[in-house]
């Protein structure tokens, strides 16, 4: 992934929407607040905090069904406070029809810590895989504060959806869920990536490989904790 650009995708579940079965607002500013504070922290390894947003106009809806990408993008560094630019685009599955639903510019301050550094030059994904960018809440959190196994399952079977989904365009179920391992534990602050990769293609079943990574934003020790595989099936 491009230093200081970061993905989230995710699906428009109904937990997600409105009653006009739309993304609801609140959630997509969550979103690409969520985004932007990945990026900032990936390209300045600082705590920051999300200092102010610019005007952010919502021109289409999401709907429910559909997959969201939100990107952030640091595109200029000050002292202590850098701007982010956070586009959320969705995307049909069936029909891989995309529509810019919104934009918008965050700035984020670090707490501490020296200068920022200056901005990087881009670098593009791995060819052929889905990344996935997220991070670990509270809420996802078990008693030992560390991400809860059900909530990472849930991660890599979205994963999974969503890569088998895009390759085929066809509606894809889950059919079977093959060993999974997790490795290490997963933090409350940590950044966890998802890497998706169609690894068999059948007649209408097929095989995908999802590996979800740990990332620790302030010293940038990354870990891989846990990597499953999946059997989609189009129905
Ligand atoms: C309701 C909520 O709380 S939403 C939750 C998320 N956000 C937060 O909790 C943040 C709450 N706000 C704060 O804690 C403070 O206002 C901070 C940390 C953002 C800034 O406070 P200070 O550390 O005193 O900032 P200070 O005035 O020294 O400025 C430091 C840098 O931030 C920039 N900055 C500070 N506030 C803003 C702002 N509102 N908009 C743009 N830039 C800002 C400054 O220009 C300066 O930039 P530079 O170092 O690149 O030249």
């Amino acid at each position: 992934m491009m230093p200081g650009v970061v993905r989230l995708i995710d699906m428009v579940f109904p937990g997600d929407t409105n009653h006009h079965g739309t993304l609801f607002g609140g959630v997509a500013l969550a979103h690409m607040d969520k985004v932007a504070f990945l990026a900032a922290s990936r390209h300045g390894r600082a705590p920051f905090v999300t200092a102010a947003s610019d005007r952010i106009d919502f021109a289409a809806p999401a709907l429910k069904g559909e997959l969201i990408e939100a990107t952030g993008r640091v595109v200029r560094v000050g002292t202590r406070s850098l701007d982010v630019e956070v586009e959320l685009v969705a995307e049909a599955l069936l029909s891989g029809e995309r529509r810019l639903c919104t934009r918008g510019r965050f700035t984020l301050v670090a707490r501490e810590g020296g200068p920022l550094p200056a901005l990087a030059p881009a670098q593009a994904d791995p060819e052929g895989m889905l990344v996935m960018a997220d991070m670990v809440f509270p809420p996802q959190t078990n008693h030992y504060g560390t991400l809860f196994g059900g909530d990472a399952l849930r991660m890599l079977g979205k994963a999974a959806f969503i890569a088998s989904t895009r390759d085929t365009r066809k509606v894809m179920v889950m059919a079977a869920s093959e060993r999974i391992d997790f490795t290490t534990p997963i933090r409350e602050g940590e950044m966890i990536e998802l890497a998706a990769r169609v690894t068999m293609r059948g007649n209408r079943s097929q095989r995908v490989r999802v590996e979800l990574w740990a990332e620790d934003l302030l010293s940038a020790e990354r870990r891989r904790a846990a990597s499953a595989e999946f059997v989609m099936v189009a129905t």
